[in-house]
């Protein structure tokens, strides 16, 4: 059966098609400003948190379509949030790379175009809208070409945030290098969201050497804290935070201390 994910990248494959011909009207700016997350988790003795922007999604429907983008991601740095990722997918979440643009004006730190990469010309977009940090999802592509588009977004100065759901998709992330892990709780082809593909991932990503980010379906201090003794380097908080009624007080509250040991 036809899963949401393979509707997805069946979308992306129109979506980038369109891209390559409108190339030249669509690269902007190269002149944003680098922000490195990597270096953040480097330092970081607290939880980072990734707060995303997000309106709406396949498995949630509307979530909140009454936020501006600019607005909401200012409150997420003002509140402490250490990078804002920015759905830009249309279809599928309502998102835009107008949004991301809209974003990289407002704050000063670094910013996770969330997307469904499956070609180069995706990153350079995500670049030319300010982006600091790309997604690639392991389940959406062959590992030659995450390997391709991995060194790719690494060549352009991009941080690169490489998702994983199993075992499986973990050992190839780890084979093609990379640094900074999401796991993610949700899976993308029955929405289910469990805590504990965190825990049973993250002692094999901290063993690997890499940074450690949980994704999805978090909503509690009990969720965080379950995340930071798997061993979390930081977590990705789209609906929590976009549907909470105080803002500042639910995000400040996440930021606990990682695990000794957490750091690399
Ligand atoms: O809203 P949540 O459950 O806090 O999840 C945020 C984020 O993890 C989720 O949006 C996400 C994780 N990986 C993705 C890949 C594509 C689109 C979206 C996602």
């Amino acid at each position: 059966m036809a899963t949401i994910l393979d509707a997805i990248l069946t979308e992306k494959k129109v979506e980038v098609e369109y891209l390559q011909r409108n190339r030249i009207n669509i690269l902007g700016n190269n002149n944003h400003p680098q922000h490195s997350f990597l270096s953040i988790l480097e330092k970081a003795e607290e939880l980072a948190i990734i707060a995303e922007f997000k309106r709406a999604s396949p498995s949630k429907g509307v979530i909140n379509s009454d936020l501006d983008p600019a607005k909401q991601a200012s409150s997420y740095v003002q509140y402490g949030a250490n990078a804002v990722s920015v759905l830009t997918d249309k279809c599928f979440f309502k998102g835009s790379f107008s949004d991301l643009e809209a974003v990289r004006k407002a704050i000063d730190a670094p910013i996770l175009c969330k997307d469904f990469v499956v070609d180069s010309i995706q990153i350079d977009i995500a670049k030319a809208s300010g982006a600091n940090i790309v997604l690639l999802i392991v389940a959406a592509m062959k590992e030659e070409k995450l390997v391709e588009l991995y060194q790719y977004a690494k060549a352009k100065n991009l941080d690169v945030l490489v998702e994983v759901h199993n075992e499986e998709e973990l050992e190839i992330a780890l084979r093609v290098g990379a640094k900074i892990i999401g796991v993610n709780n949700r899976n993308l082809k029955t929405f289910e969201v469990d805590l504990a593909v965190t825990e049973k991932l993250g002692p094999i990503v901290k063993k690997a050497g890499a940074y450690l980010i949980s994704e999805s379906g978090i909503q509690t201090i009990e969720d965080v804290k379950r995340a930071v003794k798997a061993g979390a380097n930081g977590i990705l908080v789209g609906e929590t935070f976009m549907r909470a009624e105080n803002l500042a007080q639910t995000l400040q509250e996440m930021k606990l201390p990682i695990q000794k040991g957490a750091q690399i």
